[in-house]
C-alpha cells in the first residue's frame, strides 16, 4: 500500500497526514475479567491483531485454555470493532508437544512463549532448565511454530542491565544452535547486542519485537531525579546507546524489526509500592508516539512496515487490508493521563515530550 504523505506548507497551517495499513501489536498483556474489559478498546481502536501474551494466573498454557481465554477477549470487544487476538501458549517444562501442535494446527495458537521462571510478571510457572523442554522445540521446529522470547536470565549474579546480552549467549544461542529451524522472535528486544545478534543471524528464522517505551525512555529516565514507576517494566531500559540503536533499528526499514508494544497494565495501587509491579501500559498513545519518534529520524516512510508489514510477513500473515490515518497538528495532542478499570486506575505512558500526531477517527 505504500505511504500518502500529504504536506502543505507552513503558509497553510501546516498539515500532515499519513495513511497506513492497520497496524499489528505483536507483544500484548490484555490480562482478564475488568481489567481485560477495560484495556481492550485502547487496542481495538487503532491495531488489527495483537499477539497475546499468555502470563495470567494461571498461565494459558494448553490449546483448550488460549481458545477459552481467546472467547473472554472476542466478547469483551466493543461493539463494531475489527480486531483479531493472536493467541500464544505459555511454555512450561509440562508442556505437551502434542497439544501444542493441535493449538497450532487448528489455528488456536500462533505461537508459543517461553518465559524464564522468575523473569517477570507472573513468569513463575516457566522454564527452570531448558534441556526439559527440548522435544517441544524440536516439535515447534518441525511444525513450523515460533518462539516468542522473553530474553533475559535470571541468575541473581547476573547484574540486571546485563541479562539480556547474558540471555543471548546462555540461553538462546544454544537453543538455536541445538535446534535448526526453530524460528524465534526475541521480544521486547532493549540492547545494541540484541540488535546485532539479530542483525547477524542468517536463514531469516530469527526477528525481533521492539516496544515504543523503549525507542523513547533509557535507564535515567527511570531513575535520575527521583524514581518513575511508570517507566519500569521489563526487561528495564537500558542506557543510551542502546536506545539509540533500537531507534535505528526500528526505523531503518529492516524487516526482521516490527511493533511489539508490551503494553503491560497494572493498577497504580500495584505500581506505586515499595516492590511495585513492572510494566508500562501503552496502548492508548502508542501511535501518536511512534510517529513523534519516527518523524524525528525523517522516517515517517517506515512507519509501516515497523507496525504493518514486517511483523505480519514474520508471523506468515498477510498484511492487514484496513488503513489507519494519522494526522499531524502543530498544536501538541492530548491524552488521558490514566484509564479508570474494575481493579483502579491505570496511568498511560507518558512519552515526557509534547505530541502533535493523532489517530484520525
Ligand atoms: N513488561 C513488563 O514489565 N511486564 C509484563 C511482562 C513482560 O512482558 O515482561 C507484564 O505482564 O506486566
Amino acid at each position: 500500500m505504500g505511504i500518502r504523505l500529504h504536506l502543505f506548507p507552513k503558509a497553510m497551517a501546516m498539515t500532515q497526514t499519513i495513511t497506513l495499513r492497520r497496524p499489528d501489536d505483536f507483544h500484548l498483556h490484555l490480562r482478564d475479567g475488568a481489567m481485560l474489559q477495560a484495556v481492550l478498546p485502547e487496542t481495538t481502536r487503532d491495531f488489527a491483531r495483537a499477539l497475546i501474551m499468555p502470563n495470567l494466573v494461571p498461565p494459558v498454557v494448553t490449546a483448550a485454555q488460549a481458545a477459552a481465554y481467546r472467547e473472554r477477549i472476542l466478547s469483551a470487544l466493543p461493539a463494531g470493532a475489527d480486531f483479531t487476538p493472536l493467541m500464544t501458549l505459555y511454555l512450561t517444562e509440562d508442556t505437551d508437544p502434542n497439544d501444542l501442535a493441535r493449538a497450532h494446527a487448528e489455528g488456536i495458537a500462533v505461537a508459543v512463549k517461553l518465559y524464564p521462571a522468575g523473569a517477570t510478571t507472573n513468569s513463575h510457572s516457566g522454564v527452570h532448565n531448558f534441556d526439559k523442554v527440548r522435544p517441544v522445540l524440536e516439535k515447534m521446529a518441525e511444525i513450523g511454530m515460533p518462539l516468542c522470547t522473553h530474553g533475559e536470565v535470571t541468575d541473581p549474579e547476573v547484574d540486571i542491565f546485563d541479562r539480556e546480552a547474558v540471555f543471548i549467549d546462555r540461553v538462546l544461542e544454544p537453543i538455536r544452535a541445538a535446534t535448526p529451524g526453530l524460528r524465534v522472535i526475541m521480544e521486547h528486544i532493549t540492547t545494541r547486542t540484541a540488535v546485532s545478534y539479530v542483525r547477524g543471524a542468517t536463514g531469516g528464522d530469527l526477528a525481533a519485537s521492539i516496544t515504543m517505551h523503549h525507542l523513547i525512555i533509557n535507564r535515567n529516565h527511570i531513575l535520575a531525579g527521583g524514581i518513575k514507576p511508570h517507566y519500569y517494566c521489563l526487561p528495564v531500559a537500558k542506557r543510551e546507546t542502546h536506545r539509540l540503536a533500537l531507534v535505528e533499528a526500528a526505523t531503518s526499514g529492516d524487516g526482521r524489526f516490527f511493533l511489539g508494544t508490551d503494553s503491560a497494565p497494572h493498577t497504580d495501587a500495584n505500581k506505586l509500592l515499595p516492590c511495585g509491579c513492572a510494566g508500562c501500559f501503552t496502548a492508548t498513545n502508542t501511535m501518536s508516539c511512534l510517529a513523534e519518534v519516527f518523524e524525528r529520524e525523517n522516517a515517517l516512510q517506515h512507519l509501516e512496515a515497523f507496525t504493518a508489514l514486517n511483523g505480519a510477513a514474520h508471523y506468515r500473515l498477510p498484511a492487514n487490508t484496513g488503513t489507519l490515518t494519522l494526522t499531524r497538528s502543530e498544536a501538541p495532542v492530548s491524552f488521558p493521563s490514566h484509564i479508570e478499570t474494575g481493579d483502579g486506575p491505570v496511568t498511560v505512558f507518558d512519552p515526557g515530550f509534547a505530541l502533535h500526531w493523532r489517530v484520525a477517527e
